[in-house]
């Protein structure tokens, strides 16, 4: 089974986001950016160094302001958060538990103790944490420490999932472990995902769909459907003819963007350099 509604979940047009950097020098993130993102569906983000993916998370999380344009997320249900976040590094409480920190979302909104115990205990279990609830992060590895985030992610039950780079610091048996994990917890609760990634493998393992971003400024460059049934396995999948393809497909897309914000960064060097001489 494939998934999606056809319910728009996430709808943001006419997005803008500058930033003017020290000396006044204007940087356009985003432009003139629109996006609509189904009820349900697994979108995945990938797109050169630079083009504002995390900027764009960021304002879909609430924690940056637009320039200009709109950003709408439905609530379905009244009282869930809007959104939780899982980021590459360590976004769990140093100084809280396992069981605390996946508590965190579901404690603070005052849910009651008996539904707090229900649902974390899942999320410990479907993660393998349950060993570990006592342990503290500094006694976890990092693959365990971005299950705990993960976990305290989907219990926190939020209207949207927010996911940034959440497995590239990690070893490539971890990686695809945790690809396996959250596929698994996501298949069982299609929640609506948008999830950015630098790896092209990751991107066709996990979406329904692929944006492909356009250097800076970043605009939706090219969509591009992962019509692998689910659930997946994830190495089977990689298995398939129709994998590769899409794979090429993606590159295909990315090349010239990448190349570009190359280009753009060498410029920036330069400019750099110049002023510098000029003192
Ligand atoms: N707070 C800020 N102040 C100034 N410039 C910023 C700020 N945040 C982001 N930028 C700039 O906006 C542009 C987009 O940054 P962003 O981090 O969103 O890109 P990205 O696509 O996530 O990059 P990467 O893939 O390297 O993580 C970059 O040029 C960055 O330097």
């Amino acid at each position: 089974m494939t998934t999606t509604t056809t319910e728009t979940k996430i709808s943001i047009r006419g997005l803008n986001k500058r930033f003017t950097v020290p000396g006044g020098h204007v940087v356009t993130a985003l432009e003139d950016f629109d996006l609509d993102v189904p009820k349900g569906q697994f979108l995945v983000i990938v797109g050169p160094s630079g083009c504002g993916k995390t900027t764009l998370l960021r304002m879909l999380a609430g924690l940056e302001a637009p320039t200009s344009g709109s950003i709408g997320i439905v609530q379905d249900q009244q009282g869930r958060p809007e959104n939780s976040m899982v980021f590459q590094g360590d976004s769990i409480f140093p100084w809280m538990s396992v069981w605390d920190n996946a508590a965190y979302g579901l404690t603070t909104r005052g849910v009651p103790k008996a539904a707090i115990k229900d649902t974390v205990g899942h999320y410990l279990d479907a993660t393998g944490l349950t060993p570990f609830a006592d342990a503290y992060p500094h006694q976890l590895s990092g693959g365990m420490r971005q299950r705990v985030s993960i976990a305290r992610a989907f219990a926190n039950d939020p209207e949207i999932l927010l996911m940034d780079e959440p497995f590239s610091a990690l070893d490539e048996q971890n990686k695809t472990l945790l690809q396996a994990e959250l596929l698994r917890l996501w298949e069982e609760t299609r929640k609506t995902v948008v999830f950015i990634t630098h790896s092209v493998d990751e991107a066709v393992t996990m979406s329904d769909r692929i944006m492909v971003m356009s250097a800076q400024p970043g605009r939706a460059k090219a969509f591009i459907d992962v019509p692998f049934e689910r659930p997946r396995d994830v190495l089977e999948l990689r298995q398939k003819p129709e994998y590769g393809e899409i794979v090429y497909d993606i590159w295909a897309q990315l090349k010239e963007e990448v190349e570009k914000a190359k280009a753009q960064s060498e410029a920036r060097v330069v400019r750099r350099n110049r002023k510098f001489l000029k003192r």
